[in-house]
């Protein structure tokens, strides 16, 4: 898979650790910054990672702060993105099966870097659901984007 990664100056490390564990699975990943610790917006970075997705040059999107909250505010404004702030893999596997989320956030300072792999690696291999009632809500999330 075609994944796009992005973070801001609070999670350059973990960002690091994700791209060298998704590319050792075979995955390709598109690196939208930043990559150190100077300070950055990361509005800036949310955005260049949801270009990638909904352009589709990537199919999934991840992006990285402090605590994953500014950045998802920031991706989902860009439309046709759904990111879900995810803490755990049961956040991961239902926003997969339930609102075929092509964004996932999480975040350094708050979460510990085993935990971030488990939840992307379950981001990554959790398919949407198919279910009708889903299908039918995230018709209505792009609707709000009118
Ligand atoms: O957006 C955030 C808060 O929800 C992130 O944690 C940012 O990384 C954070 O705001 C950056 O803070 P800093 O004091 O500029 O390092």
């Amino acid at each position: 898979m075609i994944i796009a990664i992005a973070n801001d100056h609070g999670a350059y490390q973990y960002k690091n650790e994700i791209k060298e564990m998704l590319e050792k699975e075979g995955h390709t990943v598109i690196d939208c910054g930043t990559n150190d610790g100077k300070s950055v917006d990361y509005p800036d970075y949310a955005k260049a990672c949801a270009e990638k997705v909904v352009s589709g040059q990537a199919e999934r999107g991840i992006v990285l702060c402090g605590t994953g909250i500014g950045i998802s505010i920031s991706a989902n404004k860009i439309k046709g993105i759904r990111c879900a702030l995810c803490t755990d893999v049961t956040m991961a596997r239902l926003t997969r099966e339930h609102n075929d989320a092509n964004m996932l956030a999480m975040g350094q300072r708050t979460m510990g870097i085993e935990t971030c792999k488990d939840v992307v690696r379950t981001f990554i291999n959790t398919p949407f659901s198919q279910g009708e009632r889903h299908k039918i809500r995230i018709q209505k999330i792009a609707e709000l984007e009118k």
